[in-house]
């Protein structure tokens, strides 16, 4: 099958800076992948790409095998999101409409009963919603496209918690009922982590970390308590993290801890902690994996000791 998006050797350099280097990522239809990262990683400029509106420096970008910037036909089996959406001085009910002509699989009940979840009229005008409006009404727009490719670039700037779950829930509701694949780049990563079957994470223009939540869900844990008991549980481990105080110690292992290991580290007064999503990409930006472009989770190292 045709991946739905594909993207191969992709860089994108600004005066010598490369804001994506060699980015390889391919992502099956009919997913939903969080794309994950600091400030400046890359995101947008990937989202940017694949939605036509950025070109390569090199290699290649594909939705469904077709090069967004050069197929017209692509651009319209996408949408994209983005947070800082410019949008002309028209009312929200125009902005569904011309939202409408550009979107095949447009379906307008919705979008209506989108925009009343939001408490959104179509009779305002765009320039006078708030912050958070104006994120409601992209999303509103973003999931009414049901587009094959949805991207969405931290669509809800200035949402507030209760929109935020609202927006989760119909996401998730609506691709049940109608799957298409969906690219969300999030800062919130924990609060986003029920939506993902798989993560993507970019640091500094490279992919560090590209896996499927499953595997990653309880395969990383912090291991804290004394030193030697904590060095004793870590030995011959993939080690992400070491961190020493006094007689304390605290690793981070990848990997899954076997029913004997756990018991080992009960009766010596170790803490088990599985790490959260946001905590495994926050490993991952901070350079745990190297930087290699398909990265599993037990490539790290163990060679030195804590206790030494
Ligand atoms: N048009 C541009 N001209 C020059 N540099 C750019 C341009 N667009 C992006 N960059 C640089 O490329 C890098 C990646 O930027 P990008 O916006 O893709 O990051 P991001 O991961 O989306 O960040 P954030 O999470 O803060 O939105 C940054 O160093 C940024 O300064």
């Amino acid at each position: 099958m045709t991946p739905a998006i594909s993207v191969s050797g992709l860089t994108r350099r600004y005066r010598g800076h490369a804001a994506l280097d060699e980015v390889d990522i391919v992502i099956e239809p009919g997913t939903i992948t969080g794309l994950l990262g600091r400030n400046g990683a890359g995101k947008t400029t990937l989202l940017r790409i694949l939605a036509g509106q950025e070109f390569p420096s090199s290699g290649t970008a594909r939705i469904h095998g077709a090069a967004p910037a050069e197929d017209e036909q692509v651009l319209r089996r996408l949408v994209f999101v983005r947070e800082d959406q410019v949008y002309p001085d028209i009312k929200i009910g125009q902005a569904l409409r011309a939202a409408s002509w550009c979107c095949p699989n447009w379906d307008g009940e919705f979008a209506s009963s989108l925009l009343e979840d939001f408490g959104l009229q179509t009779n305002k005008p765009v320039k006078r919603l708030s912050r958070g409006q104006r994120s409601a009404l992209g999303i509103a727009i973003g999931l009414a496209a049901r587009a094959e490719v949805t991207l969405f670039d931290e669509p809800y700037a200035g949402l507030d918690a209760v929109a935020r779950q609202l927006f989760y829930d119909r996401l998730l509701a609506d691709f049940a009922a109608f799957p298409r694949t969906v690219l969300l780049s999030t800062h919130l990563i924990d609060e986003a982590a029920a939506l993902f079957e798989n993560v993507v994470v970019i640091d500094r223009g490279r992919v560090v970390l590209n896996a499927a939540v499953d595997e990653l869900r309880g395969a990383v844990t912090r291991v804290s308590g004394p030193c030697l008991a904590v060095d004793a549980l870590a030995e011959g481990r993939a080690v992400w993290e070491r961190r020493r105080l006094g007689s304390q110690a605290s690793v981070v292992l990848a990997g899954p801890i076997a029913p004997g290991d756990r018991e080992q580290a009960r009766l010596s007064g170790v803490d088990l902690t599985p790490l959260s999503l946001q905590q495994i990409a926050v490993q991952a930006a901070a350079g745990a994996f190297g930087s290699a472009p398909r990265i599993g989770l037990e490539s790290g190292f163990a060679t030195e000791r804590t206790c030494a």
